[in-house]
């Protein structure tokens, strides 16, 4: 008989969480202990003996749950966004005192996004202009995505690395905001229509060439095998893995 994971959900009410407390219940090898909203206390973490959280909460509340689970000695799989570098800081100190702890916050837990951010990154380099499109559910709190501000950090890294300067752009007047966000260098901007679920597009330009990398999520079970390889792997992986591809081999 193989290892069978105690999990507790947070946010399982949410569109997210309820697809997790859906996908962990079906797991043959998982046993949902705890399923949380926002009226309950993380004390049933503990005493329901879950030996790893999913959170899947709100930004405002994840810092406060995570950290909760690593001084409990218990291992976290966060999808919900808002962990910005100082959130990141302090939870890297944390961690430092908590080594046998594993944390895994992944942007995004679809196998289709981490692969378009790795090849918009490897790409970035090749392109001298580079702008990030993200568009999701009027319902989502946040903007940019979680997702957007990663591949834009990767795509950063990745053309300072190869020596690429920034991407040429001869704007000295933006009306409110018209040439969106700015994170790491890359602009970055965010659409909110109704239908959508969470898609993405990368455009690298060049002269007299465009490639676009674009990733659809139609339904959030796409998510589903993502969150639960997190739940497999986080306890062999101690300290904080930033981004699901730290889990796969994309070698
Ligand atoms: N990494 C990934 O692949 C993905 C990440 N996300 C991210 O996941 C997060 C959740 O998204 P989504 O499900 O759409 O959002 P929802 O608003 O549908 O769900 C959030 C849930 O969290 C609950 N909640 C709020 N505070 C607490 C708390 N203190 N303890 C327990 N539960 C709490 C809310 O309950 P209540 O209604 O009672 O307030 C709600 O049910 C977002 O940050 C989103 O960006 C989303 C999709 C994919
Ligand atoms: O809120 C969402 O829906 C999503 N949030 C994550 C993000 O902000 O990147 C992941 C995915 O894009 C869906």
């Amino acid at each position: 008989m193989s290892k069978v994971w105690k999990v507790a959900v947070l946010g399982a009410a949410g569109r997210m969480g309820s697809e997790a407390v859906k996908a962990v219940n079906t797991a043959e090898d998982m046993d949902l202990v705890a399923a949380l909203g926002s009226s309950d206390s993380l004390d049933e973490v503990v005493e329901s003996g879950a030996e790893v959280i999913v959170d899947l909460t709100v930004p405002d509340v994840t810092e406060k749950n995570v950290r909760f689970a690593v001084e409990h000695g218990i291992h976290a799989v966060v999808g919900t966004t808002g962990w910005d570098d100082q959130k990141v800081a302090n939870l890297r100190d944390l961690l430092t005192q908590h080594p046998q702890v594993g944390v895994l916050i992944a942007p995004n837990f679809a196998i289709g996004s981490i692969l378009a951010t790795e090849f918009a990154a490897k790409a970035s380099k090749f392109f001298e202009s580079v702008e990030v499109i993200e568009m999701h559910h009027p319902n989502k709190v946040d903007a940019p995505s979680g997702t957007a501000v990663h591949t834009a950090h990767k795509i950063a890294e990745a053309r300072e690395e190869a020596g690429v300067g920034a991407s040429p752009d001869a704007t000295t007047k933006d009306e409110g905001g018209s040439r969106g966000a700015v994170v790491d260098g890359v602009h970055v901007h965010a659409v909110r229509l109704r239908g959508l679920v969470a898609h993405q597009e990368i455009l690298l330009g060049d002269a007299g060439q465009q490639l676009v990398i674009r990733h659809d999520s139609f339904d959030r079970a796409s998510f589903m095998p993502g969150v639960l390889l997190g739940v497999r792997e986080v306890a062999a992986h101690p300290g904080l893995t930033h981004g699901l591809d730290g889990f796969l081999d994309l070698s």
